[in-house]
C-alpha cells in the first residue's frame, strides 16, 4: 500500500438526497475484452469485438498487441452497429517494448504470448508492477524453454526473447497468489507446438470463475481444452495445439463494475437497472446477485437486464470471497454501513492486487471513524456512525469506488485521485453524478452543503 506521491485533487464523494432510481449502462468487461484481444490476435482469421471496454487497461493490451504486430483497427461491426474493434492476426515480432501499467491481464496475460514473436519483448510498468506477482508465468515459461531475462524476483521488469515457438508440454504452477497464472498459460497454449498440461500444486486457487472464463473463451474461439470441472483430473487443465477462429464478440458488461451502482440501490432504498446483465455468464460480478439479497436487497433478472432494489437496510454478511475477490472493496464499504457485523474472508491474496486492499480498506474505512479489523485472510467490519474525511485510494479504482460507496451515505467524504477509476471505468465520476439525478460538473459541492453532518448515516 504505497501512497502515491502526488495527490490529485480531491473528489467531494456526493451524498444521495434519496432513493436512486436509475438505469446505468455500464460499459464491457476488462477481463473478457482482454482475454478477447488475446485469443483475437493468435487466431488465424481476423475477428470482431463489439462493445469492448476502453479503459486503461485494455488500452494498454491493445497497445501491446499492436507492438507485436496485430492489426487492431477502429470500426463498426459487421451488423453495421456499435462501436467495435477488428482484430487483424499478424506474424507476432519483436523487439517491441510493452507497457503494462499495474493491468494484471496485461503483465500475466502477454508473457507467453511474447514466446511466440521472433524477437525480444520487453516488460514493464507502473511501480506496483514490480511488486505483484509474477512467478508463476515467469517459471513455467523458463521449465516449458523460454529464454527470460529478470532480475530473479519473480516480478517485473523483464524481457522475454520470443524464439517464434515454444514446444509447450506439461508444466507445474503454484497459482495460489492469483488465478492469472493458470489463465495466462492456458490462452497461449493451443498455440504451442504440443499444446500445454498446467498443473496447479499449490493448496488454494482464488478466483475460480475467471478460469472459467479463460476456458470458456479458449473453447469458443475452436480450442480442445480439459479441466477439472468437466470430469478433468482435479488442478489440471490440458490445452490441445490448433489453429484458433476468427470470431464476432460482444463483449458482456463488467459486472463487478456495476457493483458501485447496484450498491446505491441497496444503501439508498432505491432501484437500480443494468441493461444487458448476461442470463449466464461467467464473470464473478454475477454473484452480486445472491450477495446483495443477502445484505438486504432483492432482484430480478430479465431478458432486459438486471434490476436491483433496496430497502435502505444493509445487514452484514458472513462470507468466503475467494472465488470473487474483486468484489471485496465494494462488499466492504457497504459492510462499514450495515446494521450488523461482517466478516470476509478466503481473501489473503488481495494484498497483491493494485494495492494492498486488505490494509487499505482498513486504514481508509478507520480514518473515518469505522471499526475494521484485518484477519489472516479477510477483514472483520464492525459498523458504527462514520464521520467524514479524505479517502485515499493508493492508485486503486476499486478504493475510489468503495469510498464512493460510502460517501452516499456519509458527509464529508472526499474521494483523493478518483481518475484512478480510468483502470477499468474512465466515465465513473459521470456516471455517479448521473445515477444521482445530479448534473455532472454539480458535484463539487462542498461537504456538508447536502445538508447532513458528520456522522449521520441516513440518507
Ligand atoms: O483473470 C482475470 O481477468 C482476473 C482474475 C482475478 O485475479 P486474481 O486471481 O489475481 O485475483 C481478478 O481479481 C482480476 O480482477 C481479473
Ligand atoms: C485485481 C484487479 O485487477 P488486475 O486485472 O490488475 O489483477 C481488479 O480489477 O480488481
Amino acid at each position: 500500500m504505497t501512497e502515491s506521491s502526488v495527490h490529485p485533487a480531491l473528489w467531494p464523494a456526493p451524498r444521495a438526497t434519496g432513493a436512486v432510481d436509475a438505469t446505468v449502462t455500464v460499459p464491457g468487461s476488462k477481463s473478457v475484452t482482454n482475454r478477447a484481444l488475446v485469443l483475437a490476435s493468435l487466431s488465424s482469421e481476423p475477428g470482431w469485438l463489439r462493445r469492448p471496454l476502453r479503459s486503461r487497461d485494455t488500452l494498454l493490451m491493445a497497445q501491446a498487441l499492436r507492438a507485436l504486430g496485430v492489426g487492431i483497427e477502429e470500426g463498426v461491426g459487421p451488423d453495421g452497429s456499435g462501436e467495435a474493434w477488428r482484430v487483424i492476426p499478424a506474424g507476432l515480432h519483436g523487439p517491441a517494448r510493452v507497457d503494462v501499467g499495474n493491468a494484471g491481464t496485461v503483465m500475466r496475460f502477454l508473457p507467453p504470448v511474447a514466446c511466440l514473436a521472433d524477437g525480444p519483448v520487453h516488460f514493464d510498468g507502473d511501480p506496483r508492477s514490480y511488486e505483484r506477482p509474477l512467478h508463476g508465468v515467469i517459471d513455467a515459461l523458463k521449465s516449458l524453454g523460454a529464454r527470460i531475462d529478470d532480475d530473479g524476483r519473480g516480478t517485473l521488469p523483464l524481457t522475454v526473447h520470443g524464439a517464434g515457438a515454444l514446444d509447450g508440454g506439461p508444466v507445474s504452477v503454484d497459482a495460489s497468489s492469483s488465478s492469472q497464472f493458470v489463465s495466462a498459460l492456458l490462452l497461449s497454449a493451443p498455440r504451442f507446438n504440443q499444446g500445454l498440461e498446467v498443473r496447479h500444486t499449490g493448496s488454494t486457487l482464488p478466483s475460480m470463475p475467471h478460469i472459467r472464463m479463460t476456458v470458456d473463451m479458449l473453447r469458443s474461439v475452436g480450442a480442445q481444452v480439459d479441466e477439472p470441472e468437466t470430469g478433468g483430473e482435479p488442478n489440471v487443465w490440458r490445452v490441445s495445439p490448433s489453429a484458433l477462429l476468427g470470431r464476432d464478440l460482444t463483449v458482456e458488461p463488467d459486472l463487478s463494475n456495476a457493483q458501485p451502482f447496484l450498491a446505491a440501490a441497496l444503501v439508498t432504498g432505491g432501484r437500480v437497472t443494468v441493461p444487458d446483465w448476461p442470463l449466464r455468464t461467467t464473470q464473478p460480478g454475477d454473484a452480486l446477485r445472491e450477495i446483495f439479497t443477502a445484505m438486504g436487497g432483492a432482484c430480478e433478472l430479465t431478458e432486459r437486464g438486471l434490476t436491483f432494489t433496496g430497502t435502505g437496510s444493509v445487514h452484514g454478511i458472513d462470507v468466503d470471497l475467494s472465488e470473487v475477490g474483486e468484489l471485496t472493496p465494494g462488499i466492504a464499504a457497504l459492510a462499514a454501513l450495515a446494521d450488523s457485523p461482517s466478516t470476509l474472508r478466503g481473501v489473503a491474496h488481495l494484498r497483491l492486487h493494485e494495492t494492498d486492499r486488505l490494509a487499505a480498506l482498513t486504514k481508509e474505512i478507520n480514518g473515518l471513524g469505522g471499526d475494521v479489523t484485518e484477519t489472516a485472510d479477510g477483514l472483520r467490519i464492525m459498523p458504527g456512525p462514520l464521520h467524514g474525511g479524505t479517502f485515499h485510494t493508493y492508485d486503486d479504482h476499486r478504493m475510489a469506488t468503495a469510498g464512493a460507496i460510502i460517501g452516499l451515505a456519509v458527509a464529508g467524504v472526499e474521494i483523493e485521485n478518483v481518475g484512478t477509476t480510468a483502470k477499468t471505468l474512465p466515465d465513473f465520476p459521470d456516471m455517479w453524478t448521473g445515477m444521482l439525478g445530479e448534473p455532472s460538473g454539480a458535484v463539487g459541492v462542498s461537504p456538508g452543503a447536502l445538508g447532513a453532518s458528520a456522522g449521520s448515516r441516513g440518507v
